[in-house]
């Protein structure tokens, strides 16, 4: 017997996110007077594979997104109904409940974004009715790897107006003592960034996810002056500090054409630049050769597993190889990737399953297989910051969490710096690629 603490009350409501669509906050109430809030993310690149988020039918005129009202009623009627009474401290069976009751493969009847804010609010109720940190509720006694940051501080893609390419360029400090120490390096590099910019006439807008959202050219020029910043900014590219993309490439994909088009880096040519897969994994292998790139995620289209057969084979010894839209954080297409060798880490973004549980699972098969987890924001975000705590209660070593300039980024990693001091002489900060995990 253990400790049973029913569920008095659920309630959701509608809030907004950082680009300002709706999105649903909710608070789970257990009998002793605990309350624990949780709001859901929403992505602009969303993997074709992913569980539903649940949007209303018409667009709401006070807003630009359409409106989450649905998912709400279906938190406070449906899922109310089945989940109060339920003991809080019994996470697993909350969250095989929500899928049973929703019922779908993609979660399209109750919504990903209704079940994901129950499931989240559940654990944070009874982590604070224990009077414990979410971290060491969800990994217990012995949890304390903190995460490297993997800092996204150039924006294209989906996430900006301008014309690269590319969806994301991050700094990854593996040369760092702390995650502290690491935060304050790779800031320190993005202030730098922002000033070799503007000394060169690029406007330093910044794009969804916090990064600048300059008219580079094209990825030679964006990791060049990703390098010079490091350098300048006093660090050492690579040992210090290396660099992580994530392509997206589903959205650069053509599929009548079967080829990838680079529609930014076209400009001013006579001729589109196009790539087919192969084209595309050489030209991974040349900037890998020329700059210290030691992540690729996203790097070839989200339905094309021999693609990626073909791309682990050729640089999956030496670059990590994040399957993101490829595996939408979903353990069935994991084990098909892992049955094919596809890729050598997966992206975990709790809100493409919709429960903790489910992410855990997909978290533990990555594991067991020798493939890295990276846990994941998602460009449409709220101050609410489990996901800081999910990356250390999970131990997965890794985080991609934004920029340092948005609110809704911070968060993140001042809820990191909180828990590393929390945790004290026991945490552990290591680079992810120096021990084989
Ligand atoms: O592609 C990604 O990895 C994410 C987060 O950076 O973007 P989005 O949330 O738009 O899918
Ligand atoms: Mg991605």
């Amino acid at each position: 017997m253990y400790r049973y603490l029913p569920i008095k009350d659920i309630y959701a409501r509608e809030i907004l996110d950082s680009r300002g669509n709706p999105t649903i906050e909710t608070e789970v109430l257990t009998e002793d007077g605990t309350v624990g809030c949780a709001s859901v993310p929403s992505g602009a690149s969303t993997g074709r594979y992913e569980a539903k988020e649940l949007r209303d039918k018409e667009k709401q005129d006070r807003y630009c997104g359409r409106g989450v009202e649905l998912a709400v009623n279906h938190v406070n009627d449906q899922i109310a109904r089945e989940v109060i009474g339920m003991n809080v401290y019994d996470q697993l069976e909350i969250d095989r409940l929500l899928v049973r009751i929703d019922g779908t493969e993609d979660k399209s009847n109750l919504g990903a974004n209704a079940i994901l804010g129950v499931s989240m609010a559940a654990a944070k109720a009874a982590a604070k009715s224990l009077d414990i940190p979410l971290y060491r509720y969800l990994g217990g006694v012995h949890t304390k790897r903190m995460p490297v940051p993997m800092m996204n501080v150039l924006n294209g893609g989906r996430h900006a107006d301008n014309i690269i390419d590319f969806q994301e360029f991050m700094l990854m400090p593996v040369g760092a003592c702390c995650f502290k120490e690491g935060l304050r390096m790779c800031t320190e590099v993005y202030h730098m960034l922002k000033a070799l910019l503007k000394g060169r006439g690029y406007h330093t807008g910044v794009g969804d996810e916090g990064g600048f959202a300059p008219d580079l050219p094209d990825t030679d020029s964006v990791c060049k002056i990703l390098l010079e910043a490091i350098e300048t900014a006093g660090y050492i590219p690579g040992k210090e500090i290396a660099l992580a993309l994530d392509a997206a490439a589903s959205e650069i994909y053509d599929r009548d054409y079967g080829k990838y088009v680079f529609v930014g880096e076209s400009r001013g040519r006579e001729k589109k630049v196009t790539r087919s897969t192969e084209e595309l994994i050489d030209y991974y292998a040349e900037l890998i050769e020329k700059y210290p790139i030691v992540s690729i995620e996203d790097g070839l289209e989200e339905s094309d597993f021999s693609g990626w057969e073909l791309m682990t084979a050729r640089l999956g010894l030496q670059t990590q190889l994040v399957g993101d839209d490829l595996f939408v954080t979903n353990s069935k297409r994991l084990a098909k990737g892992i049955d094919c060798n596809a890729a050598n880490a997966v992206l975990v973004k709790v809100n493409q399953i919709g429960t903790l549980s489910e992410a855990f699972d997909t978290i533990c098969l990555a594991e067991e297989n020798g493939y890295r987890s990276i846990i994941s924001h998602r460009s449409g975000e709220t101050a609410d910051t489990t996901i800081a705590d999910i990356a250390v209660a999970f131990g997965t070593g890794q985080i991609k969490t934004g920029a340092p300039c948005r609110s809704e980024r911070v968060e993140k990693y001042n809820r990191l710096m909180k828990i590393e001091e929390e945790i004290g002489m026991e945490a552990e900060y290591k680079n992810p690629f120096m021990d084989g995990k």
